[in-house]
């Protein structure tokens, strides 16, 4: 099914300071690094980065299909937690927080912004996706996939996106983009930052970080739901994470959705 080509990139600047809590696998080819981690999932030791140079059928929220030019950066950290499944939703926001820290590494970090639930915006185009996945037992989660799809030299073509959504958009096209390697050592330190605040704190100072760089914070957005849409002023992700929207009719706090604006 795949190829690790783990050694290959194991050089002694990486592996020293390659944060201890996280084990690491890079593939030639899987089909998804979501299906590799559900399928490591019962093994596994420890938390462990899985990234992949291709994916054959990668997907995106809602089951969309996620297009993978050559070059750029995706990978799934299978996250070993014991929490309850809205605790570990949060982890979400944890990623934004630890995406948009790596990517200011490489663009104007006054171009970043953070769109509710998980994408990372860039100059207002989308440059980077998040998917979650939760795998556990009885209402417990054991194990939380975090997929994280990066445009790092290619944005994928507009005809490969749905109607309606944000152009895609590459950090080439505003700065030099890492290799996907480094993109990773990096992304894997900020979020292991990110994790330690979240298990000493809980999801206050995760939330504070997200809301500093929200997208539209305090404009008017519109929420799409399975069966309405919402359209009120952005006032805040509340501390479960939901997105708070104050409307015609009042407020409303809104667990999943597709955000437009
Ligand atoms: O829809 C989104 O915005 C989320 C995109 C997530 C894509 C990444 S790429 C690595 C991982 N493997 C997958 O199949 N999907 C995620």
């Amino acid at each position: 099914m795949s190829t690790d080509l783990t050694p290959l990139w194991d050089a002694p600047a990486t592996a020293e300071f390659w944060p201890q809590d996280y084990q690491r696998t890079l593939l030639a080819q899987v089909d998804s690094t979501m299906a590799e981690a559900r399928r490591m999932a019962p093994q596994a030791s420890g938390s462990t980065w899985i990234m992949a140079q291709e994916q054959k059928a990668a997907t995106g929220r809602r089951g969309r299909p996620w297009s993978q030019p050559k070059g750029n950066f995706a990978a799934t950290l299978l996250l070993r937690v014991n929490d309850d499944p809205a605790q570990a939703a949060l982890r979400s926001f944890s990623m934004a927080v630890a995406l948009r820290q790596t990517l200011a590494m490489s663009v104007p970090p006054e171009q970043l912004s953070l769109k509710w639930p998980n994408d990372v915006l860039l100059a207002g185009g989308k440059v980077a996706g998040i998917l979650l996945e939760a795998i556990g037992q009885g209402g417990r989660v054991d194990w939380v996939s975090i997929g994280v799809g990066v445009n790092l030299v290619a944005a994928p073509p507009l005809d490969q996106v749905e109607d309606g959504a944000f152009r895609p958009v590459a950090v080439a096209d505003y700065g030099t983009p890492p290799s996907p390697q480094d993109f990773l050592f990096w992304l894997a330190s900020h979020f292991g930052h990110q994790e330690r605040l979240f298990k000493e704190f809980g999801f206050g100072p995760i939330r504070r970080l997200w809301l500093h760089d929200a997208a539209r914070l305090g404009e008017t957005i519109t929420a799409r739901l399975p069966n309405e849409e919402i359209t009120g002023r952005f006032e805040t992700v509340d501390e479960n994470g939901y997105l708070v929207l104050t409307t015609a009719k009042g407020a409303r706090a809104i667990a999943a959705a597709d955000v437009y604006f």
